[in-house]
């Protein structure tokens, strides 16, 4: 198994209002967040110029990350519904993406230095 990953960065501010009022993730802050896209492929299944995919492939990625996530407010950019959790980030870009690139096995999103959140069905 062979597997590959790279990395985004955008910026955009949310608010946790599930949280409890004395929680500071309660208020509206912004983080410079990372994400990490995971693509995996098996020992025979390489493209012939040695690749799982291309990581050229991936600038239409960035382009909708920017265009959609970038400077946003990510309760209305990810359409309002769930929490807007790292976690919940991380699944709801894997769900936009996993038939554009089938080779995706798992979305990584950062807020802080500190912190991570997996989503890997
Ligand atoms: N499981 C999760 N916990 C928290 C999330 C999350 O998405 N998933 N998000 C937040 C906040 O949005 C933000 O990420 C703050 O995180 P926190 O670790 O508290 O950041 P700090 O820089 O304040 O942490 P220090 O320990 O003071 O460095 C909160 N929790
Ligand atoms: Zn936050």
């Amino acid at each position: 198994m062979f597997t590959i990953t790279k990395e985004f960065h955008f910026s955009a501010s949310h608010v946790l209002d599930q949280l409890p009022a004395w929680h500071p993730c309660a208020r509206m802050h912004g983080h410079n967040y990372i994400v990490v896209l995971e693509l995996s492929a098996e020992d025979d299944a390489l493209t012939p110029a040695g690749f799982v995919r291309d990581y050229r492939e991936l600038d239409a990625f960035k382009k909708w990350m920017d265009d959609t996530l970038d400077h946003r407010h990510l309760n209305e950019a990810m359409g309002g519904g769930a929490s807007p959790s790292a976690e919940n980030l991380a699944k709801w870009i894997f769900d936009r993406w996993r038939d554009e690139v089938p080779e995706l096995t798992a979305v990584k999103v950062s807020e802080t230095p500190k912190t991570w959140a997996v989503y890997r069905p």
